[in-house]
């Protein structure tokens, strides 16, 4: 077995010629036992040419098995890929490798051998299953699914082979049918009488459609696959491949089946009556989520059926409502994308204890709209097949690289399409998927060819984890005939589900829960976890919102803390700032009184200034003076006491008390005289304050002037210039003009004319009144110029 070492479409393209691209082998391994994560199955299938194909030169050598597992691509004349390689791009030869590779040569059978058989084990075993045949169109995908009446497809075998495992262990109640896409419902005999009805209203219709077509020759598939199928074909029971109906024990089985189509992104129901009637526009069905994540088809009928006839039937009523339309490549060319799904009930007791599903599906034709020259609606229909082509192609994509690089987990785009959205749970470990690349060797489709296989590079590795036992979801719950649910498997797997989807995804709003079909007492409960799950989410959000709160006050009040920090050491600096500028015009202050004072006292002793010898003098007399002042101080104090100076100084007392009296005028009036000075000092300090003042306005003033007048004193230098100037220019003019005069003076010397004419204006005139000859010649010449000007 080879390694997965295929490299995406991108890159793939510029691998060298001798690079290979290999992909997971194998065919002989029972993966139904398997826990272990697998690479995704795919298997190839070369179609043998036709005669037109043969005839048209189809067979260029394009395709080459090189053996069970490897294909070599050449690339013919005149496609696209080898104009390419010629230019340097990409190469002309492409190697791929597959689980098992199936030749021209290969039949039906084998090919259901080899390649279903596991997964028919996994649905009768109760896992979901999905196998898809994919490819260009006229590849062959829809003989590999269904086949011919002669040489039935794997669909037939399928059924063939699950009728053989039921054996006669068949549910034949009818009553027990599936119900969303995991689970059962009870039906009421009205319910099942319905169902009848409308199996049989098929079965007729099938019958004349039946009847119809075999006279054209034109039917793929009728009931004669089904007897050619029992005749022909041993069913897995006979080989001992899966559990034989005596294993199952006293379980009874009951299989579903539907079929529908999804065309031009619309859910069609195949096996609706009505659409035999032509005139009848098709309903299209809501794919709806059935709470556990879960796609199904809404409205989709459910056809209980016993045996392989009757599935033979079914296909083939199916396949006329397909939408077949006409390409200028295949004239019965599939348009739509395809599903046939069986529902597998295990049924023990009268309730059901497993459900599986096991569902095939017919890929449209990959091809592009250039080269099926689509035009219309056809170029519409192309555009909304290969976009959900494109939209698997994303999703395998996706997978692949979220499982390779495990720190990825980019959005897996399965619900951009209505074939990945009910194939999603099959990539998300619900189930197992298959591939069936189907190519044919035509020259002309090779570039298409190309894409296919390295779409399938891409798609075998996914890695698809495979649980060992059904999974839980997959069980069902029972829904009884009052609509309410019998049983449920509690636990409900999403985490696979989830890991696989995006957050995106997980809160798609679209994607909506078909309510109405859900039992009270789950809508109940569910309502119920979604009030818990609120409260919880409400309880973590308050939590949260508190932890924040609590931080932001707590960084508030750091912040404040350090603002009123900075504020209060601003303000210290300030004060300080302000002290020193107090204390500094303090000491100005002080040092300018102190020279105010000091010139104040030098002022004051100019003007107070006493020659010494006067003042000596006069100290003198002041110091007698206070001398005699004590001692008539003693003698008045004394007047009582001191008799013997009384006696002997008798004589002298009435003189004594008017001295007294006068040195104490004297004292007073000196006294006062020295509070006069005060005073005046006060004044004068006061003047001369006053004076200061005036005088620094004066000096202020002063300065001012003197600066206008400077000045001035420059406009006027300015001015005096400019006059000398003038002078100047017009003493030149006097001297000219004096010795013009003086030429003039000459010139009058010797002419009388000149003279004459120096007398004024009025001596002229009347020179002229008196003398009329002159006056004519004057007028002849005052004359002479005005004719001569004319
Ligand atoms: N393995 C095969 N052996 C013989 N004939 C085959 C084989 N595969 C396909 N064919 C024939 O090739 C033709 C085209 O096949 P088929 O209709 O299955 O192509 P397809 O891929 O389903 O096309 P589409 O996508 O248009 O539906 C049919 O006539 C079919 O019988």
């Amino acid at each position: 077995m080879s390694t997965a070492t295929d490299l995406p479409i991108e890159n793939s393209v510029q691998q060298p010629d001798d690079m290979e691209l290999t992909c997971n082998t194998a065919p002989e391994q029972d993966v139904s036992s398997v826990a272990e994560p697998q690479t995704m199955t795919v298997y190839l299938r070369v179609r043998p040419f036709s005669k037109e194909e043969l005839r048209d030169n189809e067979d260029q050598g394009c395709v080459v098995i090189e053996n069970g597992q490897m294909v070599t691509l050449n690339a013919p004349k005149g496609s696209a890929t080898l104009k390419s390689s010629e230019k340097g791009i990409g190469m002309s030869l492409h190697k791929f490798t597959f689980t098992q590779i199936f030749g021209p040569e290969a039949n039906q059978a084998e090919l259901f051998e080899s390649t279903v058989k596991s997964q028919m084990s996994d649905f009768l075993d109760g896992r979901n299953s999905l196998i898809f045949s994919y490819g260009v169109t006229n590849a062959g995908k829809t003989f590999t699914i269904q086949g011919s009446p002669k040489d039935p497809g794997i669909l037939p075998r399928v059924l063939h082979a699950t009728f053989s495992h039921m054996g006669h262990n068949q549910y034949e109640g009818m009553d027990l049918k599936p119900y969303l896409r995991n689970d059962a419902q009870y039906l009421h005999p009205d319910q099942v009488k319905q169902e009848r009805s409308v199996k049989d209203a098929i079965f007729a219709s099938a019958k004349e459609d039946g009847e119809c077509l075999r006279t054209s020759g034109g039917s793929e598939f009728s009931s004669c696959s089904a007897s050619r199928l029992s005749s022909s074909v041993p069913s897995c029971s006979q080989t001992g491949e899966t559990s034989s109906p005596a294993e199952a024990g006293s379980s009874q089985f009951a299989l579903w089946v539907a079929f529908f189509e999804i065309y031009n992104e619309c859910v069609y129901d195949l096996l609706q009556p009505s659409l035999c009637a032509k005139t009848k526009k098709r309903a299209a069905l809501r794919v709806c989520d059935d709470g556990a994540g879960n796609a199904y088809v809404k409205d989709l009928r459910w056809i209980n059926i016993h045996n392989l006839a009757e599935a033979c039937k079914l296909l083939q009523f199916g396949n006329k409502n397909r939408s077949a339309a006409a390409t200028k490549m295949n004239q019965s060319s599939s348009r739509s994308h395809s599903i046939f799904t069986m529902k597998l009930l295990k049924i023990d007791d009268g309730s059901v204890k497993q459900i599986s599903e096991l569902s095939l599906c017919d890929l449209a034709g990959s091809e592009r709209c250039n080269k099926t020259k689509t035009m219309g609606e056809r170029l519409k229909e192309a555009g909304n097949i290969n976009n959900s082509l494109l939209i698997l192609g994303k999703c395998i994509t996706a997978l692949r690289n979220n499982q390779t690089d495990g720190m990825k987990s980019s959005y897996i785009p399965f619900r951009e399409s209505k074939l990945t959205k009910l194939f999603q749970t099959f990539f998300c470990g619900k189930g197992r998927a298959s591939m069936i690349v189907n190519i044919n060797q035509c020259a002309s489709t090779y570039d298409e060819t190309l894409h296919v296989m390295k779409f399938s590079a891409v798609a075998k590795q996914v890695v698809q984890v495979i649980p060992e036992k059904p999974l839980e979801p997959l069980a069902p719950c029972l829904v009884g005939r009052d609509g309410k649910a019998l049983a449920r498997n509690a636990m409900m797997d999403n985490r696979a589900l989830e890991s696989c989807l995006s957050e995106e995804e997980l809160l798609d709003e679209e994607d909506e829960a078909d309510v109405t079909v859900m039992p009270q007492n789950e809508l109940v409960n569910i309502i119920e976890n979604l009030r818990a799950k609120l409260l919880a989410e409400r309880r973590r959000n308050l939590v949260q919102e508190m932890e924040i709160r609590k931080e932001m006050g707590d960084a508030m009040l750091q912040q404040l803390m350090e603002s009123e920090d900075l504020r209060t050491r601003q303000i210290e600096e300030l004060k300080e700032s302000y002290q020193e500028k107090l204390e500094n015009t303090f000491e100005m202050y002080k040092e300018a009184i102190k020279e105010h004072a000091y010139q104040s006292a030098m002022n004051n002793l100019e003007d107070n200034y006493v020659p010494l010898d006067e003042f000596t003098a006069e100290q003198d007399k002041v110091e007698a003076l206070r001398r005699r002042v004590s001692e008539l101080e003693i003698l008045t104090s004394g007047t009582g006491g001191v008799s013997a100076v009384d006696q002997s100084s008798q004589s002298h007392q009435s003189g004594g008390e008017d001295r007294c009296k006068w040195l104490y005028k004297e004292k007073c009036a000196l006294e006062k005289m020295c509070e006069d000075k005060q005073q005046l000092i006060l004044s004068l300090e006061k003047r001369l304050m006053e004076l200061s003042g005036t005088l620094q306005t004066v000096r202020d003033s002063f300065l001012e002037k003197s600066s206008e007048l400077e000045a001035l004193q420059i406009k006027s230098n300015a001015q005096t210039k400019s006059m000398e100037e003038l002078l100047q220019r017009d003493l030149a003019r006097d001297m000219e003009v004096s010795s013009l005069k003086a030429e003039l003076a000459k010139l009058s010397q010797k002419s009388p004319v000149q003279a004459k004419t120096k007398r004024g204006l009025l001596a002229n005139i009347r020179e002229a009144v008196t003398s009329p000859r002159k006056a004519t010649s004057a007028r002849t010449l005052r004359k002479t110029p005005r004719t001569g000007h004319h």
